[in-house]
């Protein structure tokens, strides 16, 4: 499929002026127009070069001359769209870049949407598009982990395990299509128990790839961490000793954080997502009581609470409303203050909710270190390891990895009840399309538009 656009951006960042910028070109076109804004003093001509060579040269727009430049042209097919590429690696300016990628402009390439260099890659068939998802995830993963697996993905790890499903499921619908038509030669009954076997193991594939889901989700945005406590406990004091700089305002004023603030923190190569929260109490402050709401609601969606007791104080009703809250999600106590004399301790806690407690002092910052391994503990039994080669991160597989479960789920359950072939053929068509999605087949365009327009500019 050759699109017939040229298109042009600038592919590296747009924000700060670095050492050296790209204008990368993309498209039929691409060479032609990289003659008619380069020059070189030995006089070469891009299009008579070989392809992945360097050159070095002039950028010119009209025949004024913008900056000096080293230019890469590859040659389609081999390239990243399966296009005619040609790079410019010009000067980091922010100006000087802008110049550059107008130059390219002016000599008719049309400046290209976010993510449509990868965009192409995918249509043209050098990548699927599990494997171009993965670039998004590779330009965002905060963390080794994450790294590792979205480029295992573009390596098409997940694509693999996802066409070996695939084919086992298809072989089974064409040897009951096969018998349908022909059954002297095929006997769909001495069958049955191949292809109940092979169902079984599909399916077993697909439960093990949405096992990943939960570590994966961990994985690419981190844990949902809310601090929750009452007021003037020391919640945004934690924060800040957690985040290592002031983030927070900390006051002795009740009341001072009146809104969610999030710090994300990395704890042995996983990511936290703090939130910090209103101090809960009743309250009549119409604002106030927005926080506290807001805090109530992030707790319920939060993996981890991180609840936050001056232990230097009784607990009271607002304790007693906290723990009510969180009793059944997973609960990690600070008593805090420990530098001041203690009143609550962690067995007057344990008493009413089951959770781990940790004594520190946010002021001293004493107990961090304590603090940090009981979080790995409860989250990853110690040792934080990412053993899986994939891990599912996108809800969009999520979702159609569990459609293709329900259908190959209905398929055993037809087989045991003895329904009709067709029957199975349906759901096992099902599974086989819902997988195929996943790699962008039988894709339609608004949702491959969609999933492009997630990418960054010159991507
Ligand atoms: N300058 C530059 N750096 C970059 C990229 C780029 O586009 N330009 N990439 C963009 O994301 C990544 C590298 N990805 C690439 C993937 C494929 C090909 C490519 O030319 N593939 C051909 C030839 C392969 C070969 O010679 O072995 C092919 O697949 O046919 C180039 C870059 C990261 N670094
Ligand atoms: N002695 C002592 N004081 C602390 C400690 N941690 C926090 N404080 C003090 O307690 C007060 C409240 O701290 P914050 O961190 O603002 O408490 P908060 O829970 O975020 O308060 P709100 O915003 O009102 O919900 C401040 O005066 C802090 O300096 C501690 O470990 N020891
Ligand atoms: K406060």
């Amino acid at each position: 499929m050759e699109m017939e656009d040229t298109i042009a951006a600038i592919s590296t960042s747009t924000v700060s002026s670095g050492g050296i910028s790209i204008v990368r070109i993309s498209g039929p076109d691409a060479i032609i127009i990289g003659d008619k804004v380069f020059k070189s003093k030995k006089n070469i001509k891009l299009a008579n070069v070989q392809s992945h060579t360097v050159h070095f040269g002039n950028i010119c727009d009209n025949g004024n001359e913008i900056d000096e430049a080293l230019v890469i042209v590859m040659k389609s097919p081999n390239t990243y769209t399966k296009e005619n590429i040609v790079e410019i690696d010009c000067h980091g300016g922010i100006l000087v870049t802008k110049k550059v990628l107008e130059a390219v402009l002016n000599a008719g390439a049309r400046l290209a949407e976010p993510g449509e260099f990868t965009k192409r890659a995918f249509l043209n068939g050098r990548i699927d598009l599990s494997q171009a998802e993965a670039v998004i995830d590779i330009i965002n993963a905060k963390n080794d982990y994450a790294l590792k697996s979205s480029v295992n993905q573009l390596d098409g790890k997940l694509s693999e395990k996802i066409k070996n499903i695939r084919e086992i499921i298809l072989n089974n619908v064409a040897f009951i299509e096969a018998a349908l038509d022909d059954p002297e030669h095929f006997d769909i009954d001495a069958n049955v128990n191949n292809l109940k076997n092979d169902v079984e193991n599909c399916l077993n594939n697909v439960d093990n790839l949405l096992k990943t889901c939960d570590n994966g989700r961990i994985m690419h945005d981190g844990v949902r961490t809310v601090i929750l406590g009452k007021t003037n406990a020391g919640k945004s004091s934690l924060l800040n000793v957690l985040a290592r700089e002031e983030r927070a305002i900390v006051t002795d004023i009740e009341g001072t954080t009146r809104d969610t603030l999030e710090e994300m923190i990395n704890l042995s190569g996983v990511t936290l997502n703090l939130i910090d929260t209103a101090g809960i109490r009743k309250t009549d402050d119409v604002v106030e009581s927005i926080g506290v709401n807001k805090a109530k609601k992030l707790a319920e969606v939060a993996d981890l609470v991180i609840y936050v007791v001056d232990s230097s104080r009784s607990l009271d009703d607002n304790d007693y409303e906290i723990m009510e809250l969180i009793k059944d999600k997973k609960v990690l106590v600070i008593l805090n203050k420990a530098d001041l004399a203690q009143v609550t301790t962690a067995e007057d806690i344990k008493k009413i909710i089951n959770c781990e407690t940790v004594t520190i002092s946010a002021k001293q910052e004493t107990g961090i270190e304590e603090l940090e391994e009981t979080v790995k503990n409860m989250f990853f039994n110690g040792e934080v390891k990412f053993n899986e080669d994939v891990y599912i991160t996108s809800t969009r597989h999520k979702e159609l990895l569990k459609k293709a479960e329900n259908s190959l789920k209905l398929v055993l359950d037809g087989i045991d009840n003895m329904v009709s072939e067709d029957f199975l053929t349906i759901d096992l068509m099902a599974a086989y399309e819902n997988l195929g999605l996943i790699i962008g087949e039988e894709i339609e365009d608004d949702l491959a538009n969609r999933i492009f327009s997630k990418f960054c500019m010159g991507k």
